[in-house]
């Protein structure tokens, strides 16, 4: 037993920590209700794999998550990171805004060592529930040397992804999580296979660490669709937003009578981001808009709530458009 390695569950919330009122009931639960030390005993397997710990750092539904939240779990991270009694570290989450925590450790956090977001579909009181294989997956993933330096990892429906690159895809389905450019690799039976490996800069090669990030600025995002009005981006410049992500349609296209509206944003000093609602594909600076002209950061291949990260993130640096636009090309 000594000689394994160890795991610290800090635990979050979300269906992996869901109940329902019977078996057949998948989608009507309560989500965030199951303790941490009890996900661990319902789940013997894991004494093989690692000497495994947890922590209860919320009990909450994701979509509740805050800015303030992702500051204190991400600090946590960092510190555990730092512990040479520590190897590797998996986070239970909601899979709403999985991507979103999983995305800003992997900007902020300082360290080699695994880090594994996991969720679940299904809430444990389930038929079929997925949460223990997931949670199994993640703790192996979180003990094994060859998963080091690899940026934050989600494990989810055997497969292995990266956190920049991953997304919730659908909501009723266990194969939920999927990224555009295919995940790193799959786990079967506790062993990984890895096939890729990530090219953007992440954890040791980032230039953010969270343990100098105190506050992070009011970054929202307005959607694009026909008919839209300007009310919502006249009330986030009003409310004094550091940047309005757009999501826009298709290419990253912008309504005609919006452009103006977003041009007089950015003259008041608010960061424009310009990125897309469709699910693939990324946006090309100035293809469909002239964001030289406009000085408008494209968000390339991040949807906008990733985006929406990474601008909160770069903004504790810089506002300067052309050191954003370089981030975004590189994170
Ligand atoms: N499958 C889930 O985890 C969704 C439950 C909840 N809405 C959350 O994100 O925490």
């Amino acid at each position: 037993q000594a000689a394994l390695p160890n795991v610290v569950i800090l635990a979050t919330g979300g269906t992996i920590a869901g109940a329902g009122a019977s078996a057949a009931n998948s989608a009507t639960y309560s989500a965030a209700k199951v303790p941490v030390d009890k996900l661990i005993a319902g789940l013997p397997e894991l004494s093989k794999v690692a000497s495994v710990r947890g922590e209860q750092v919320f009990q909450v539904a994701s979509e509740s998550l805050t800015n303030e939240n992702l500051l204190t779990l991400a600090k946590r991270v960092s510190a555990l990171s730092k512990q040479a009694d520590v190897d590797g570290i998996v986070i239970t989450h909601g899979t709403d805004t999985l991507e979103e925590t999983a995305y800003f450790l992997t900007l902020t956090v300082h360290t080699p060592k695994p880090i594994i977001v996991v969720g679940s579909m299904r809430p444990s009181t389930a038929i079929s529930a997925d949460g223990a294989l997931n949670l199994y997956d993640a703790v192996n993933v979180a003990a094994s040397k060859d998963a080091a330096g690899r940026g934050v990892l989600v494990t989810m429906n055997d497969e292995i992804q990266t956190a920049r690159d991953v997304s919730k895809t659908v909501n009723i389905k266990t194969e939920a999580f999927k990224s555009q450019w295919g995940p790193l690799g799959m786990i079967v039976e506790g062993r990984n296979y890895w096939f890729r490996a990530p090219v953007k800069r992440h954890t040791m090669q980032s230039e953010f660490d969270i343990d100098s990030i105190t506050a992070l600025p009011a970054v929202e995002i307005v959607y694009g669709y026909q008919s839209v009005p300007s009310t919502a981006i006249d009330a986030f410049a009003k409310s004094g937003v550091k940047a309005i992500v757009h999501a826009g349609t298709g290419n990253g296209s912008v309504a005609d009578r919006i452009v103006p509206v977003l041009q007089k944003v950015r003259s008041g000093g608010t960061l424009v981001v310009r990125s897309s609602r469709v699910p693939d594909g990324f946006v090309i600076r100035n293809a469909e808009q002239p964001d030289d002209k406009y000085d408008w950061v494209v968000a390339h291949d991040l949807r906008p709530q990733k985006a929406r990260i990474l601008t909160m993130v770069a903004l504790t640096k810089t506002n300067d458009t052309k050191e954003l636009q370089r981030i975004f090309w590189e994170y």
